[in-house]
Parts: C-alpha cells; sequence; structure tokens
C-alpha cells in the first residue's frame, strides 16, 4: 500500500500533478491537503477510474494529522507564486513560513516518509525543511529532495529548438546548482548524446535555461508561474529505446523504494547526507545542491558527481552559481535557527 499526499492540491501546480498521481498506478491511497477547495478536487479526481482512493484535507479537525499520518511521500507544492518583477527570493517572507508549518507535520506524523519540495524559493526551502526535520531528531536527508526537475525539462526542450531534435526528452541535459537564475547551470558539455551548441548561441540558450521561469510569469502576466509544466516535470516521459513509459519524480522515487535500481533523478539534496556527497560539497563549498541522484530503496543513494567535469566556460557559471546559492542557504537555515521577531 503506497500513500502520497500533495500539500497544496488545489493550486495550479497540486491539481495538474494530483491528476497525474490519481493515474499513477503506484500510488493506492492520495491524499490532497490545502488550507481550500480539497473537498472539490478530491470529490472531482474521485470519479476517475484508476485504484487510487482520493481524500481530501483542509486544515480544520486536525486535516494536516489525517492528510499526513502512514504516508510514504509528501509532494509539496504549496505558497505563492510569483508576479512579474518579483524574484524566487521575494517568495521568501511568505512560503518560509509555510513549508516550516508543513514540515512540522511530516516530522510529527509521518517523519519517514519521502519529502519532495517544490515551492519557491527551493533553493532556501530545502534548507528551511533540513532544519525543522534536524531539530525534530528525524532528519534523514536521503529522503529530502529538492525539485529541479524543470529546469532539466526545459534544457531539454530549448536545446531540441536549436539542434533540431525531434524527440527533446531523448536529449540528457544535467542542469545542476539551484533552482533561481545565476544558481541554474546547464552543462550542455555533458549532454548524452553530445550536442553542438554554435558559440553565437550559448550565451542565449544559458540565459534562457537560468531564466526560463521568468518567460512564463512574463506571459502570465500576474496570474502566477510555471503550473502545468512543472506538474510535467514531476510527471515526465522517460524515453529509453523502444518504449515510451511515464514515470513522475514522485514515482521514480517510490519505484526505486520497491527495489527498482538503476533509476536517476536530478534533485537539489542535502550533500554530505547522501553517498558521494561530501567530496561535491567540498568542490562546490555548498551543503545544498542539484546533481543527479541515483534513486534505491532508502531513497537518495548516491550523488553522481558531474561538476568536476564541466569546461571553462560552465566553470564560469558555476562560480557564480556557488556565490549566490551560499546567501540562499544560508537565509533557510537562519529562518529556523534564528526565527525572525514577530
Ligand atoms: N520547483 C519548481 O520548479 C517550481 C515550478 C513552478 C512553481 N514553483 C513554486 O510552487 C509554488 C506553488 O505554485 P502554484 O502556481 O501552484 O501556486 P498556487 O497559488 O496556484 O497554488 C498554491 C496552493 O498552495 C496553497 N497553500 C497556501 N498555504 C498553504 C498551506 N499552509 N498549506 C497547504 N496549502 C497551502 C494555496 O491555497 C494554493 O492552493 C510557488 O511557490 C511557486 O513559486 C516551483
Ligand atoms: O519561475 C517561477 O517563479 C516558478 C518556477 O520556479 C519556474 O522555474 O518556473
Amino acid at each position: 500500500m503506497v500513500k502520497a499526499v500533495v500539500a497544496g492540491a488545489a493550486g495550479g501546480i497540486g491539481q495538474p500533478l494530483s491528476l497525474l498521481l490519481k493515474a499513477s498506478p503506484l500510488v493506492d491511497e492520495l491524499a490532497l491537503y490545502d488550507v481550500v477547495n480539497t473537498p472539490g478536487v478530491a470529490a472531482d479526481l474521485s470519479h476517475i477510474s484508476s485504484p487510487a482512493k482520493v481524500t481530501g484535507y483542509l486544515p480544520k479537525e486536525d486535516g494536516l494529522k489525517g492528510a499526513l499520518t502512514g504516508a510514504d511521500i509528501v509532494v509539496i507544492p504549496a505558497g505563492v507564486p510569483r508576479k512579474p518583477g518579483m524574484t524566487r527570493d521575494d517568495l521568501f517572507k511568505i512560503n518560509a513560513g509555510i513549508v516550516q508549518g508543513l514540515i512540522e507535520g511530516v516530522a510529527q506524523h509521518c517523519p519517514k516518509a519521502f519529502v519532495l519540495i517544490i515551492s519557491n524559493p527551493v533553493n532556501s526551502t530545502v534548507p528551511i525543511a533540513a532544519e525543522v526535520l534536524k531539530r525534530a531528531g528525524v532528519f534523514d536527508p536521503k529522503r529530502l529532495f529538492g525539485v529541479t526537475t524543470l529546469d532539466v525539462v526545459r534544457a531539454e526542450t530549448f536545446v531540441a529548438e536549436i539542434t533540431g531534435e525531434k524527440q527533446p526528452s531523448k536529449l540528457n541535459i544535467p542542469v545542476i546548482g539551484g533552482h533561481s537564475g545565476a544558481t541554474i547551470v546547464p552543462l550542455f558539455s555533458q549532454a548524452q548524446p553530445s550536442v553542438n551548441i554554435p558559440s553565437d548561441k550559448y550565451d542565449s540558450l544559458v540565459n534562457r535555461v537560468q531564466f526560463g521561469g521568468d518567460e512564463v510569469v512574463k506571459a502570465k502576466d500576474g496570474a502566477g508561474s510555471a503550473t502545468l509544466s512543472m506538474a510535467y516535470a514531476g510527471f515526465r516521459y522517460v524515453v529509453n529505446e523502444t518504449t515510451l513509459t511515464q514515470h513522475s519524480f514522485a514515482e521514480k522515487v517510490l519505484k526505486a523504494a520497491k527495489g527498482e535500481s538503476g533509476i536517476t533523478e536530478p534533485s537539489y539534496v542535502y550533500l554530505p547526507g547522501v553517498s558521494g556527497g561530501d567530496s561535491i560539497a567540498k568542490a562546490t563549498g555548498v551543503d545544498f545542491f542539484s546533481v543527479p541522484i541515483e534513486l534505491g530503496a532508502g531513497g537518495a543513494e548516491k550523488a553522481i558527481d558531474i561538476v568536476g567535469k564541466a569546461n571553462e566556460q560552465e566553470k564560469k557559471l558555476l562560480e557564480a552559481c556557488y556565490k549566490d546559492l551560499k546567501g540562499n542557504i544560508q537565509k533557510g537555515v537562519d529562518f529556523v535557527q534564528n526565527p525572525p521577531q514577530k
């Protein structure tokens, strides 16, 4: 029996992501938590003829406890999205407290669950989650993931527009670092199969991957940020030689937990707690960083070190990344360790 929870389930990401999880044969029970509208979303999804049993919870009547109890995986897209002119860091003020509250619930009601954080600013909300779990004495770094898959999905799409690849998701383009502006570092030199980016297109391609989120925020013109591509990124297609199968990030974690091996997914993790992560932390000077992660029964089994493979152009991008990322991480840690005076 697998129980998945979406916290922020009535939102722009939460609804399509819940739909995809409801359609997944790996999920037996789906609990939808939000401060509004979950009874309606749950009733709607419950008419779909897939096996998962869907329940909606609101904060009243101990709803967070009800949603989280017995959870195997908790996906968190709760919080406010950007409007034009805002940075992801501008969301910290509201979203930091939302993530903290939800993770306190995780620590209390489902400390062994895998936790996937989508809420921005991911660079800071994941360190917040880690601090809350540490304080509760239940932090397992192998079970906490910041979801940065959308950057990889965008890199595949934008590169394919240049190279003419008909199936963009066949491209495997590592994007490492964090999930915000200069902290997002695409390593085109490490693409599999290799790709040829004309030098006059390199800078604008890097910029598009780093600021792809802004493109959507601008186009939505005040109505929020990426929701559908984010739900897809959580539930993206994995293409192999002959078959086209759907696996969500959540599904990959669940499959790996059931013993399937050879599954990797890029994710923003606490490096010192993941095998292979220490040397990456040493090289980058940061404890939280996104790299391809080998998933296994316990969660993040191994961090794959591709940082050292960056070429000279990419090394320059990495220097800018470390500088911003350090501040973002510290801000998250401080929020829990030295809470702002109310
Ligand atoms: N990691 C990524 O790649 C990525 C991509 C896109 C968006 N995001 C982020 O995801 C978050 C959600 O975006 P969205 O477009 O779905 O926003 P949205 O406003 O459409 O939905 C957010 C939902 O969270 C709910 N919520 C607020 N406080 C809550 C709480 N305490 N408990 C439970 N639910 C709560 C709201 O009621 C709402 O339904 C934003 O912070 C956005 O920046 C991240
Ligand atoms: O850009 C945003 O604010 C949302 C998200 O992080 C994205 O990359 O689309």
